[in-house]
């Protein structure tokens, strides 16, 4: 083949490897067994490393960076990411959306999603390249983790959208990850995670990305920051366009037109989240309307559109051994 034949081939076998890694992470749904996904990766790779001046930053091979970080460099927020106000109760929820429909014009529309216990992830694209990842820190500065991101596999390296799109999530450790992780912790008699979440942040938090690597973090993108070409009006088209750009988005998200759907909905997966595989520590309701969201705006701390519906804590049975243990 000659050089133009060499590139085309590197590029076709990033596409097609992307693809099947869409299938496989984002949508669970592998598309080819994981045999003829490894043969592409190999002949990439190869290629990669007799003519790197075709390699791409996209390219899966490139997921797990170079050397470890010395520090995490600080990224300022240029949309400053805000924390949610909690609702305990069910009184709490029908004042959160009494004073919301108070504040607006016109009726008004809830989304309703689960709410991932992980990280809050913010990440930004530009030119259809992911270009930076960070922490939420305090709202306005957070850590660059960009190399320990690109490690997860279902954040895709590039979409097809022009110009800077910023997007937020939640980064979180699958319960599967996590009780491997524990048990291989526990052989090598290192203390184990107290749970999925503690486990995703200390995995985000490693300098080295080929520990990340091993973690199996996994992250559902729930909102937008930044979207320079964004022409939608409501939180639910943002989901769906999230989806349409190759995000993971977490598929139980329901719109609802009254307090009472909200109230169904918070009952079921109260009694439900211990079906998912990954941790979830509440509901959050939103305010779908954009425009009805600028007309109720922030807090200081927290947006006035939404708030975070908290599971109560699940009673600890003390079991005897317990109890013996700590006389
Ligand atoms: N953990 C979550 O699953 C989750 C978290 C947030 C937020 O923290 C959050 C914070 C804001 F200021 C605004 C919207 C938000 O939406 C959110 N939506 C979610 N699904």
């Amino acid at each position: 083949m000659n050089k133009q034949e060499i590139k085309d081939r590197m590029d076709s076998l990033v596409e097609i490897l992307n693809q099947y890694g869409y299938s496989y992470y984002v949508l669970d749904n592998p598309t080819v067994p994981d045999s003829e996904y490894d043969k592409k990766s190999r002949e990439l790779e190869k290629l990669e490393k007799e003519y790197p001046e075709f390699a791409r930053e996209d390219s899966p091979t490139q997921r797990i960076g170079g050397e470890p970080l010395d520090a995490f460099q600080k990224v300022t927020h240029e949309t400053p990411m805000m924390s949610l106000g909690n609702a305990f109760n069910e009184q709490d929820l029908r004042d959160f959306a009494r004073r919301a429909a108070e504040g607006v014009s016109g009726d008004i529309t809830f989304v309703c999603e689960l709410k991932i216990d992980g990280l809050a992830i913010s990440l930004k694209y530009r030119d259809g390249r992911f270009v930076l990842g960070s922490t939420r820190g305090d709202g306005r500065v957070g850590e660059d983790i960009t190399s320990n991101l690109r490690t997860i596999r279902s954040i895709p390296l590039s979409i097809k959208e022009a110009g800077t799109l910023e997007v937020r999530g939640e980064a979180f450790m699958p319960h599967k990850s996590f009780l491997a992780l524990n048990k291989e912790r526990e052989e090598k008699e290192e203390e184990p995670f107290a749970n999925p979440r503690n486990a995703a942040a200390g995995s985000l938090r490693q300098l080295d990305p080929k520990i990340a690597a091993k973690r199996n973090l996994d992250i559902f993108l729930y909102g937008v920051g930044e979207w320079e070409n964004s022409n939608i009006t409501s939180h639910s088209e943002s989901l769906d366009a999230l989806h349409d750009l190759g995000f993971k988005t977490n598929k139980e998200w329901k719109r609802c037109k009254s307090i009472e759907e909200v109230l169904e909905y918070v009952a079921y997966w109260t009694e439900h989240r211990k079906d998912l595989n990954y941790e979830i520590d509440g509901i959050v309701v939103k305010v779908d309307s954009l425009d009805h969201q600028d007309e109720l705006g922030f807090t200081a701390k927290s947006p006035r559109w939404a708030i975070a519906y908290k599971f109560p804590a699940e009673e600890v049975v003390t079991t005897l051994k317990d109890i013996e243990l700590s006389v």
